[in-house]
C-alpha cells in the first residue's frame, strides 16, 4: 500500500476569515429546502429545556469492557493485521513485551488476553487485534477518549479503518451535508435494530439464549456485507446525546453576547429546521422525529473530518473517539491502496493483480510517540473559539495561565503558553495574516502598517483563558467598518468637542462622504475579500488595517485610535462573564474573547 502522508483537518478552514467563510455558505438554506414554506419554530417541534442546569456535551452509556465502544475499535479495524505487522521487519512483538504493556490496561482495554503461539485469535470468524489503544470514559468534561495501553513508537499506526467502514457524505447531495448524513444514519440505525431483532429471535430459536458477545462483531457484520444495516456496531457506540449550540434556547444564544456569533447560531438553527421540514415525511416513516434528527446532525458536526481533495465529510468509527488537543500526540492519514490508485487497472491488463484492498483511514502516533496510559489526541484544527463552540460544543483551553509571548508579523510565529498549535494546515495559513497573503485586500496600506499590525512584547492579562487559535471579529465586513468609524467619530466629537448636533445639510454631507468611502473600499476589492476583519494574538488583520487606514484619512484620526475605540466597545460585549451558564462552553467562549480583546488592547 502506498502511504499518503496526508493529514485531514476537521472540516474546512480557510486562511483569513477562518470561520465565517467556511461555515456560512455551507449553512445557507439548501436547494431542496428553498422552495418550502417558512419553517416551523423549534418550540413546535420540540424545543430543548430551558432550565439552568449544566449539561455535559457528550452523554455516553455506562462504560465497561463489554460496552459497544470497547468492541468498536476491533470492528472498525476490520482487515487490519495489527500494529506489530506495520513495523519494518514485519515481526510481531514478543508475547512478554505484550503482556507487560497489557498489565497497564484497565478493564475497558480491547487488547484481551492472547495465546502467545497464535498471533491472532479467531473469534466469530474474525480476528481479535492486539491494539495498543483502548476506549475509555474520561469524565463529564470530555466524554470518552482513546488511551494508549502500551508505549507507542513514533509513527506507529494505532487504528486503521477501511474506507468501506467510514461513513461518508454523498458528493452531490442537494441537502446540507450533515442533514443528508443524519437521515442516512437514522435509516441505518433502524435497519440494524431490525436486523438485531431478527438475529435475536433466530438465536432464541436455536437455544443459545440470544446472547451475543460484544467481541463477536466480525468482518461479516459490516456495511460491505450487510449494506446500511451493517453500521450497527458503530451506531451502538455513538453518544446518547451531544450538545452543541443547535440546542441552545433564546436565553443561551443571548448569553453568547457577540452579535456575529449569535447570528451564526441562529442561521445554523434555521438551516437545520428547514432541512427537517423537507425531511419530515421520510423521517416519520422511519418513526423518527425532530429530536432524533437533531441528535444525528450534531453527531456529524462533532465527529466528521473534512477531506479537502474530494470535499467529502467522513465519520470514522473508532477514530471518532479521539479528543482534541492543541498539542496532539497523534494524527490521521489516508492510506491509498494500489487498487484505489491510478495504474492498478493498467496492471490488471498484463498480470493477475491481487484483489484490491480498500484504502484505509489511519490514526498514527506523532513524532514523540505516546506513553502507556496517555490519552491519544488529535488536532481538530486551529480555529477561533466560535468554530469549536458551534460545531463541537466545547472551547479548547490553553491550560496555561502564564508566559504569553506575542510577536507580530515581522517577529514570526506567536507562542502562547505551552500550547501553541502549529501542526494543522489552518495554523500555517492563519499565521500568514500579517504577511502579504492577501494582495487585493491591502490596497492603500501605508508603510507603517506592519508596525501597527504587529502586536509585540509580553502580555499576560488573562491570556491563559484564550483558546489557542482564537480570533476576534472586529467588523463583519469593510462596509460595517467604514460606517462604524464615521458614526463613532461623529458621536465622539459631539461628546468631547462640544460640537453641535449636525444639521440636515451636514448630515447629508457626512452620509455622502461615508457612501463614497464605502464605494472606494468595497468596490475596489473582490467580492467577499473584505469580510470578517479580525485581530488575533498574532496581530491585526492586514485587511482591517487597510480599511482603517483609508477611513482615518477622511476622519483625521489615526487608524490605531479607531481600532482602540472599536476594541473597547467589543470588550463591553464580553464584559462581566461571571454568572450562571447552562453550558460551561459559553463561559469559556466569553472568557477567551474577553481575554484576547484585553491583550490586543494592551498591545496597541
Ligand atoms: C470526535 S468526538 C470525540 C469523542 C467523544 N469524547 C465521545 O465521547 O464520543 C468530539 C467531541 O468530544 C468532546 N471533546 C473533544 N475534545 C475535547 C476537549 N479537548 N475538551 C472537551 N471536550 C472535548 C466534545 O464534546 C466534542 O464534540
Amino acid at each position: 500500500m502506498s502511504n499518503v502522508n496526508f493529514s485531514i483537518d476537521m472540516h474546512r478552514c480557510s486562511s483569513r476569515s477562518c470561520f465565517r467563510r467556511f461555515l456560512t455558505p455551507a449553512w445557507r438554506i439548501p436547494a431542496r429546502a428553498a422552495s418550502v414554506r417558512p419553517c416551523t419554530a423549534v418550540a413546535e417541534v420540540g424545543a430543548p429545556s430551558s432550565s439552568l442546569t449544566h449539561i455535559s456535551h457528550v452523554q455516553t452509556p455506562p462504560f465497561s469492557a463489554a460496552t459497544p465502544a470497547a468492541a468498536l475499535l476491533q470492528w472498525a479495524c476490520s482487515g487490519w493485521p495489527g500494529p506489530e505487522c506495520d513495523h519494518d521487519n514485519r515481526r510481531p512483538l514478543s508475547a512478554s513485551a505484550r503482556s507487560t504493556s497489557a498489565s497497564a490496561f484497565d478493564s475497558t482495554s480491547t487488547a484481551i488476553s492472547v495465546d502467545p503461539d497464535n498471533e491472532i485469535l479467531a473469534n466469530g470468524g474474525s480476528a481479535v487485534l492486539q491494539l495498543r489503544v483502548a476506549a475509555r470514559d474520561l469524565g463529564p468534561g470530555r466524554g470518552r477518549g482513546i488511551v494508549a495501553t502500551a508505549d507507542v513508537s513514533p509513527g506507529e499506526t494505532l487504528l486503521s479503518v477501511p474506507l468501506t467502514r467510514v461513513f461518508t457524505s454523498q458528493p452531490n447531495s442537494e441537502l446540507h451535508w450533515s442533514a443528508d448524513m443524519a437521515v442516512r444514519l437514522l435509516r441505518a440505525k433502524n435497519l440494524s435494530a431490525q436486523q438485531q431483532q431478527k438475529q435475536h429471535e433466530a438465536s432464541q430459536g436455536s437455544g443459545d439464549g440470544g446472547i451475543q458477545s460484544s467481541q463477536a462483531f466480525g468482518d461479516s457484520t459490516g456495511p460491505e456485507v450487510m449494506g446500511e444495516a451493517g453500521w450497527g456496531p458503530w451506531i451502538a457506540a455513538l453518544p446518547i446525546s451531544v450538545r452543541t449550540p443547535l440546542e441552545y434556547d433564546d436565553e443561551e444564544v443571548r448569553q453568547l453576547r457577540c452579535p456575529y456569533v449569535m447570528e451564526e447560531v441562529q442561521l445554523m438553527q434555521q438551516c437545520v429546521r428547514d432541512c427537517y421540514e423537507v425531511l419530515q415525511p421520510e423521517l416519520e416513516e422511519m418513526g423518527c422525529g425532530w429530536q432524533d434528527f437533531l441528535w444525528a446532525v450534531q453527531i456529524f458536526h462533532s465527529r466528521c473530518f473534512f477531506e479537502p481533495s474530494s470535499s467529502l465529510h467522513m465519520c470514522v468509527p473508532g477514530v471518532d473517539l479521539a479528543n482534541h488537543s492543541p498539542q496532539p500526540n497523534a494524527e490521521v492519514r489516508l492510506q491509498h491502496s494500489p487498487g484505489a490508485c491510478q495504474g492498478y487497472d493498467a496492471l490488471a491488463e498484463v498480470a493477475e493483480p491481487p484483489p484490491p484492498e480498500p484504502s484505509r483511514f489511519n490514526l498514527v502516533a506523532c513524532e514523540a510517540g505516546i506513553r502507556c496510559g496517555e490519552e491519544v489526541t488529535i488536532s481538530y484544527g486551529r480555529w477561533p473559539s466560535e468554530a469549536f463552540l458551534l460545531l463541537f460544543g466545547f472551547v479548547p483551553k490553553t491550560g496555561n495561565s502564564t508566559g504569553v509571548s506575542v510577536r507580530g508579523a515581522s517577529g514570526g510565529a506567536a507562542a502562547i503558553g505551552g500550547d501553541e498549535d502549529n501542526t494543522s494546515p489552518g495554523a500555517r495559513a492563519k499565521s500568514n495574516i500579517n504577511g502579504s497573503s492577501s494582495p487585493n485586500a491591502n490596497a492603500g496600506v501605508s508603510a507603517d502598517a506592519h508596525a501597527f499590525a504587529s502586536i509585540s512584547g509580553d502580555a499576560s492579562a488573562g491570556a491563559g483563558a484564550i483558546s489557542p487559535g482564537d480570533s476576534l471579529t472586529v467588523f463583519r465586513d469593510a462596509e460595517e467598518a467604514v460606517r462604524w468609524c464615521f458614526t463613532a467619530m461623529t458621536a465622539s466629537r459631539q461628546l468631547h468637542g462640544g460640537q453641535q448636533e449636525p444639521g440636515f445639510r451636514e448630515q447629508e454631507e457626512a452620509e455622502r462622504i461615508t457612501e463614497a468611502t464605502v464605494r472606494t473600499i468595497v468596490e475596489a476589492a473582490p467580492e467577499d475579500a473584505l469580510v470578517n476583519l479580525t485581530v488575533t494574538l498574532e496581530g491585526v488583520d492586514d485587511r482591517l488595517y487597510g480599511v482603517l487606514d483609508l477611513v482615518s484619512r477622511q476622519l483625521d484620526v489615526g487608524p490605531r485610535d479607531l481600532l482602540r475605540s472599536r476594541l473597547q466597545e467589543r470588550l463591553g460585549d464580553f464584559g462581566d462573564v461571571t454568572g450562571v451558564y447552562k453550558d460551561e462552553a459559553v463561559k469559556s467562549f466569553l472568557q477567551s474573547k474577553r481575554a484576547l480583546t484585553q491583550v490586543v488592547l494592551t498591545q496597541l
